[in-house]
């Protein structure tokens, strides 16, 4: 039988674990991590991300600090935000809500980030890191990934995994985590030739494309576990529906284990912002 591993329990879990951290942080050096949260223009899916990113903050003891910004702010006005958040002490990491308008620079934006308080690990210093082996701040949704992956293989230890999408956000830091836990890993993406053929050979897919159920059962090797980073809105049956890069429905038969669409891979992203922003606090109040 195919184990659907529940994205919704085991961020709860991370998010308690983290509450406890959280709390015993507070009562050795008596103040709580804080986090900022900006979010520029009025897109409404970053809107319900950063609310639930405040609320699980919230629920967890960390202090956070919301900043909307309207969708005309200026280069310049953003990297002042930045820059006074970087010099505030008692703010530990510091997120901007992606994806920015247009007009704005995201990785002039990214890189004006303090790296101690980079809680999305986009920075170059900790994507550095992070291909070095040795990152404190990995980004959250491979994060996520690899905390769901660890429930079904504790050892990953040469097992195929295929990549699918090279983004700076979940693809690459995919593959660096995936390469770390000492498995074979292949990135394939738009240009790569034979991608069913190089997909059906993974012991470990890994789906992070942004193209709605494209992933099909002939791609995936029998007995495979299937990781769906995709979150895209369709429309079926005249309804509007979350659906992921892979057709869960063709491939939960073949696959292990398999993450669904809603309530897989996303929730476990806000659970790891809130263990990365505990990280940083940590890390400061150590190494200040
Ligand atoms: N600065 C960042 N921007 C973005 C990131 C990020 O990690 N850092 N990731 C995504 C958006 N994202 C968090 O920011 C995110 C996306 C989805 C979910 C989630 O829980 N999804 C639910 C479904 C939600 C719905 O009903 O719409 C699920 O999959 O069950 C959490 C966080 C891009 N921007």
């Amino acid at each position: 039988m195919t184990v659907l591993i529940n994205g919704k329990l085991i961020s709860q879990q991370v998010i308690d674990e983290t509450a406890k951290e959280v709390s015993t942080f507070v009562e050795d050096f008596g103040l709580a991590p804080g986090l900022a949260v900006v979010l520029v223009g009025e897109d409404p899916a970053s809107q319900v991300y950063v609310r639930n990113k405040v609320k699980r903050a919230e629920e967890v003891g960390i202090r956070s600090l919301e900043y909307k910004l309207p969708a005309t702010s200026s280069q310049e006005a953003l990297d002042d935000l930045i820059q006074t958040l970087n010099a505030d002490s008692t703010v530990h990491g510091i997120l901007v809500q992606l994806p920015l308008p247009d007009h704005l620079n995201e990785e002039a934006v990214l890189l004006a980030i303090d790296p101690a308080k980079d809680v999305d690990g986009f920075h170059p210093l900790n994507v550095g890191a992070l291909a070095c082996g040795d990152a404190s701040l990995v980004p959250c949704t491979p994060m996520g990934c690899m905390i769901m992956l660890a429930h079904v293989h504790p050892d990953l230890s040469g097992k195929q995994a295929v990549v699918i999408g090279r983004s700076n956000i979940v693809g690459k830091p995919m593959a660096a985590l995936l390469l770390q836990a000492n498995c074979t890993v292949t990135v394939v993406h738009s240009r790569t030739k034979n991608i069913e053929s190089i997909c059906s050979q993974a012991d470990i897919v890994v789906a992070a494309i942004g193209r709605p159920e494209m992933v099909k059962a002939s791609w995936i090797k029998p007995g495979a576990t299937v990781i769906d980073v995709g979150i895209n809105a369709i429309e079926r049956d005249g309804k509007r529906k979350l659906v992921g890069d892979v057709d869960f429905a063709d491939v939960e038969p073949v696959a292990s284990a398999i993450t669904p669409v809603p309530g897989g891979v996303g929730p476990m992203t806000i659970a790891c912002l809130m263990k990365n922003t505990l990280q940083a606090a940590k890390n400061q109040v150590l190494k200040p």
